[in-house]
């Protein structure tokens, strides 16, 4: 096989590798995955203005994230069950971060425990000066709280930076490929982060009802819905970290959060996996950094798969953005090889969009440098 050039190499690898079972889990949005598309799509109908002679022999890709300095802005997003992909799993995308000098995150769900994910990172930083230890946790608020208690306590313990909230998971979204063959954890791997051992499900609970994934079951069963602004609150009052909000897609929660005290939101919409016809992230920002107006830092996911996709991010407002699917392609594609090859390529696009772009330093990435494809015909 040829070297790989782009994540989409990448991605077709992986698929052809992976277990059906894996395959439909990383792969499925929710409902008819309009969403989903959306995501990829309207990167494509941004379109970029360059400048000329603008001295662009060096790059500088730095970014500030959290008082820390980030390599790239390009960052690892929180992801379920990644030794699906490889037995590496969550350890192969910590590694990876750590040697490209970017945030990662880890998932409440994960494969390999806070504990585990925390030790690689220690282990690999003090080996190279550019190495970084950036470690952010996703929490789902439990309705045990005494449980999210404990994920908020191990997480500082273990030196994460942040505790990122996930807020629009209140259900899983319909996953019709989940529905149709409920999704099955494979028997050798568990909840890393749980040792009760009643969150690893087995197969025969995936059997007794209609929509009978273990996964949503799970979800309705141990995740609180009925999360509001308080609890985001109680989150803050348990942790002297830094508390980001995930998947806020409106400039009314993005003020909200401001107001509240969160110290930056991520757009997302979870990668289209959660309300299907809920905006592209890329088409959500805008209005969301303008109503925000750099009083926190905004980041965003969901659906960047090249580097020109990370400069129309931060030209439209964005301080970094997060990669999901593509660390489990590169985990698939190569295990921790695949993770470093992957952030590699990525970064290597967003250093030439920025130089063919004519911009020097993040700071010159603005909305100036982008417009609206002529190909772009509103839908509604
Ligand atoms: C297989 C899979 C599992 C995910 N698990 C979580 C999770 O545990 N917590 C969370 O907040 N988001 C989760 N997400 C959402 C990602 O954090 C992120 O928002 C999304 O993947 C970004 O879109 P992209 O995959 O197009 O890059 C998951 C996404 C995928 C694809
Ligand atoms: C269902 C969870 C385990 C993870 C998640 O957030 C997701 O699959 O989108």
């Amino acid at each position: 096989m040829s070297r790989v050039s782009c994540i989409a190499d990448i991605e077709k690898i992986a698929l052809d590798k992976l277990p059906r079972n894996a395959r439909n889990y990383y792969t499925s949005g929710s409902q008819d995955m309009i969403t989903l598309h959306e995501n990829q799509d309207s990167f494509d109908r941004i379109q970029i203005r360059p400048r000329v002679l603008m001295d662009v022999e060096k790059v500088d890709m730095t970014v500030k994230v959290l008082g820390e300095t980030a390599a790239s802005p390009i960052f690892v997003a929180a992801s379920a069950l990644q030794k699906m992909a490889d037995p590496i799993g969550e350890i192969g995308g910590i590694r990876g971060a750590v040697r490209h000098g970017v945030v990662h995150s880890l998932s409440s769900i994960s494969t390999a425990s806070i504990e585990e994910v925390g030790d690689a990172a220690k282990a690999l930083v003090g080996t190279d000066p550019s190495f970084r230890d950036m470690r952010w946790f996703q929490l789902y608020i439990y309705k045990d709280r005494s449980k999210t208690l404990n994920l908020i306590q191990r997480a500082t313990k273990s030196g994460c930076k942040a505790i990122i909230v996930t807020v629009d998971t209140p259900y899983l979204g319909r996953r019709l490929p989940d529905i149709r063959e409920p999704f099955e954890m494979p028997a050798h791997l568990s909840l890393a982060n749980f040792k009760t051992g009643e969150e690893k499900l087995t197969d025969d609970e995936n059997t007794d009802s209609e929509n009978a994934s273990w996964l949503a079951k799970y979800f309705t069963e141990e995740i609180d819905a009925s999360l509001t602004w308080d609890d985001v609150a109680w989150v803050k009052s348990q942790t002297t970290l830094p508390v980001l909000v995930k998947g806020v897609l409106s400039a009314e929660d993005a003020v909200l959060a401001v107001q509240n005290g969160c110290s930056g939101i991520i757009v997302s919409n979870h990668g289209g996996r959660q309300l299907d016809s809920a905006p592209s992230t890329i088409d959500a920002l805008y209005p969301i950094a303008k109503a925000v107006n750099k009083r926190i830092p905004i980041y965003l996911d969901g659906g960047i798969r090249r580097g020109t996709d990370v400069f129309k991010a931060i030209a439209l407002g964005a301080d970094a953005i997060f990669v999901g699917r593509p660390v489990l392609w590169a985990l698939a594609y190569d295990g921790e090889n695949g993770v470093n090859v992957m952030l590699d390529i990525l970064v290597e696009e967003f250093r030439m969009a920025m130089a063919l772009a004519g911009c020097r330093s993040i700071k010159d990435i603005n909305i100036d440098r982008v417009m609206k494809s002529s190909k772009y015909t509103p839908k509604l």
